[in-house]
């Protein structure tokens, strides 16, 4: 049989793909509402292995597909973070390539695990790419903050402690840990929960402990062990499936810490290994086959 002709590529310029993966609040303390209606945090941020995955082929045109489990809940409208981080940084640099991005959205949508902001930051880490800016380049940090609070910390991608609203970053060294994300598949909007917080413009307190960087999973979850998220409490009021959350993941062996991320509604726990984490991600979606439930690493 002859061969079938080769089809022509009519896209010569290569994609160019990146990992957008969740955020996780270790710890997350609200310090004061800004004058400017925004809350000032104090955050140990880490990030999983869990991810969506951005796809870009650069060209003249800026436009989004959405494609796995995550497409359905979404829109690839103008209003989607992907293509507000790429006006963004069309806005800040003359004559930015753009292009065609797929994204697959495999993370659950509003469920404080920054999905959304993470797919932004690799739009404009994909952008970055195709234009030859630099990932230092003061424009990206710019475009990301004026897309969100947390894309900055996402723009970053390496475990640190966030402050302001999201624009102060400090890297910090934390251990790895085998991690459960579960996700009741209740999604929380960020600004119900900050407002059902109700917390009165005033002055911003201090942090009461900084974290020094840790050497050890021993020393990291000391530390953690005394600062909460401070979200945790009005994200309880709006979903109070949150308490079976925890109390499924308390009841799996070796989880050391279970809390909730950002505003809620994914609550995490920590173990010592990914083996562990795989255990016991298997015992939550066995006794709970309608939530979200991921084992991964983290750190
Ligand atoms: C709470 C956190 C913690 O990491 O994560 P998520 O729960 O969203 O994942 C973030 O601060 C969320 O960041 P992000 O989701 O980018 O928030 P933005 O779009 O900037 O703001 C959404 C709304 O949340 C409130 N907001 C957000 C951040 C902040 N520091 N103070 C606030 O008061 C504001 O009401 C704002 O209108
Ligand atoms: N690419 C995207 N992925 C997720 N959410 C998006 C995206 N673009 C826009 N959004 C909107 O942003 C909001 C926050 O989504 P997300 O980042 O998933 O929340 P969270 O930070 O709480 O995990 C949602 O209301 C969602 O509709």
């Amino acid at each position: 049989m002859p061969d079938a002709p080769e089809t022509p590529d009519i896209h010569p310029v290569p994609a160019l793909t990146e990992r957008a993966p969740a955020k996780v609040n270790l710890s997350l303390r609200v310090l004061g509402r800004r004058p400017d209606g925004y809350h000032e945090l104090a955050s140990v941020v880490a990030f999983a292995g869990a991810a969506d995955r951005l796809t870009l082929r650069p060209g003249p045109d800026l436009a989004l597909a959405l494609r796995g489990p995550g497409a359905p809940v979404l829109e690839a409208d103008a209003d989607n973070l992907v293509l507000r981080a790429a006006r963004e940084l069309a806005a800040r640099v003359t004559g930015l390539m753009l292009g065609r991005f797929t994204l697959d959205k495999r993370l659950p949508v509003a469920a404080g695990l920054g999905g959304g902001s993470a797919d932004a930051a690799a739009a404009l880490r994909l952008l970055a790419r195709a234009n030859g800016l630099a990932p230092e380049d003061g424009r990206l940090f710019a475009a990301a903050l004026a897309t969100g609070s947390d894309v900055p910390a996402c723009l970053l991608g390496r475990s640190c402690l966030m402050g302001g609203r999201g624009e102060s970053l400090t890297p910090l060294a934390l251990p790895r840990f085998g991690a459960v994300l579960v996700n009741p598949r209740v999604p929380i909007a960020t600004a119900a929960v900050f407002r059902a917080l109700s917390l009165p413009p005033g002055p911003i307190r201090g942090p009461e402990s900084v974290p020094p960087g840790f050497a050890t999973r021993q020393a990291a979850l000391g530390w953690l062990a005394d600062e909460p998220n401070d979200l945790e409490a009005p994200a309880r009021g709006l979903a109070p499936v949150l308490a079976q959350v925890e109390a499924a993941l308390a009841a799996t062996p070796g989880a050391h810490l279970v809390r909730m991320s950002g505003s809620g509604a994914t609550m995490f726990a920590l173990y010592d290994d990914c083996r562990a984490a795989a255990r016991a991600g298997r015992m939550v979606a066995a006794a709970h086959p309608g939530w979200w439930v991921k084992s991964t690493v983290l750190g």
